[in-house]
Formats: structure tokens, C-alpha cells, sequence
């Protein structure tokens, strides 16, 4: 997909294929096609980026809270997102063991009820025996901090989720 198609977009359009670049934020590609038009795919994602950058605290904590944990509950359900559900079952999320579901099951209890949201990773970068690793790394940072790294792998979810929406177009992340 180039610039000028999707420059030629109207705001349905626009927020049926965006939409859910930034997981179940729907409003931030609502916000970002005001901004037509972009200058090249650089642009559009810069414009998705600078969005999330601008938000104060309430807002970014906000972003984090609408993605579901990783080997969560609805990953069980199978009421994911079709881009999250890609992600984690290619991140291997969906072959846990009881063991090791119920082990992710408490880190990620335990680092919400540490920092108030869930904990976010670029599935897509990660694997089974990564995800646990980092959970558990990551919940020894302090909270600013924390939420800087967390906003990063939202960026980089939605780098990737662009790229698969743009195809060739874009440079892969
Ligand atoms: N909690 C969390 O990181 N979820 C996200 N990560 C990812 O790669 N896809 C998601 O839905």
C-alpha cells in the first residue's frame, strides 16, 4: 500500500484498516487521519507515535490497560484480537504447559497489582522462554521507568502491525 492510497482514504476506511494499530485504541487512528495528509509511511507512523507521546500520564497508563495479558485468560477464550491472537500464538503462548501457564499467570498478576497496569511485550520479538524471563526482570524496575519501557513495546507492536498493513512499501521493522 503507498502514500497516496492511503492519503485517498476517508475516515471509515481509514479507521477499519488503522484501528487497531495501537491495540484497542481505536481513537488514535480516529485522531491521526485528521492529520492527512502524510508525506510518506514514515510520516503516518510518526503521527501514530507523536499521538501516544503527547498524552499525559492518565492516557499512556490508559493504552497500557486495553492489551490483554500475555497467555491470559483471553488468549483461553480465544476472544483476542485476530493481531494479538496472531502474536502470542506465534510467540508460542498457545503450547504452554499447565506449569508454565500458571507461572505467567502470577508474574502477571503480580506486576499489575505492582504498577496498576499489565504488562506489555512485543510478542512477535519474544518467545515462551523469553516472555517469563523479561516479566520477571522487568518487575524489579521502578514505575517511571517501567512505563517508559512499556510505552516502547506498544511503539513497537504498532511498527509492526503498520509494516504488515503496508507491506512492501514500508521498511520492515
Ligand atoms: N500484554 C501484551 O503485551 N499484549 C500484547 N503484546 C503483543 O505482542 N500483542 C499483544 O496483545
Amino acid at each position: 500500500m503507498d502514500i497516496e492510497k492511503v492519503n485517498s482514504m476517508d475516515f471509515r476506511e481509514f479507521v477499519d484498516v488503522f484501528g487497531n494499530v495501537i491495540e484497542r485504541c481505536p481513537l488514535i487512528a480516529a485522531a491521526v487521519w485528521s492529520q492527512r495528509p502524510f508525506s510518506n509511511l514514515e510520516d503516518l507512523e510518526k503521527h501514530f507515535f507523536a499521538f501516544i507521546d503527547a498524552l499525559p500520564l492518565s492516557g499512556r497508563e490508559g493504552i497500557l490497560r486495553c492489551h490483554p495479558d500475555l497467555a491470559g485468560p483471553e488468549l483461553q477464550r480465544g476472544t483476542l484480537t485476530p493481531e494479538s491472537q496472531r502474536e502470542q500464538s506465534g510467540a508460542g503462548l498457545m503450547n504452554l504447559g499447565a506449569a508454565e501457564r500458571l507461572r505467567l499467570a502470577e508474574l502477571n498478576a503480580r506486576y499489575q497489582a505492582r504498577f496498576g497496569f499489565p504488562f506489555v511485550l512485543a510478542a512477535r520479538l519474544s518467545d515462551r522462554e523469553a516472555v517469563p524471563r523479561e516479566l520477571a526482570r522487568r518487575l524489579r524496575c521502578l514505575r517511571a521507568q517501567e512505563l517508559s519501557t512499556a510505552m516502547d513495546e506498544v511503539k513497537k507492536i504498532g511498527r509492526l502491525r503498520l509494516a504488515d498493513l503496508l507491506g512492501s512499501d514500508f521498511p520492515k521493522p
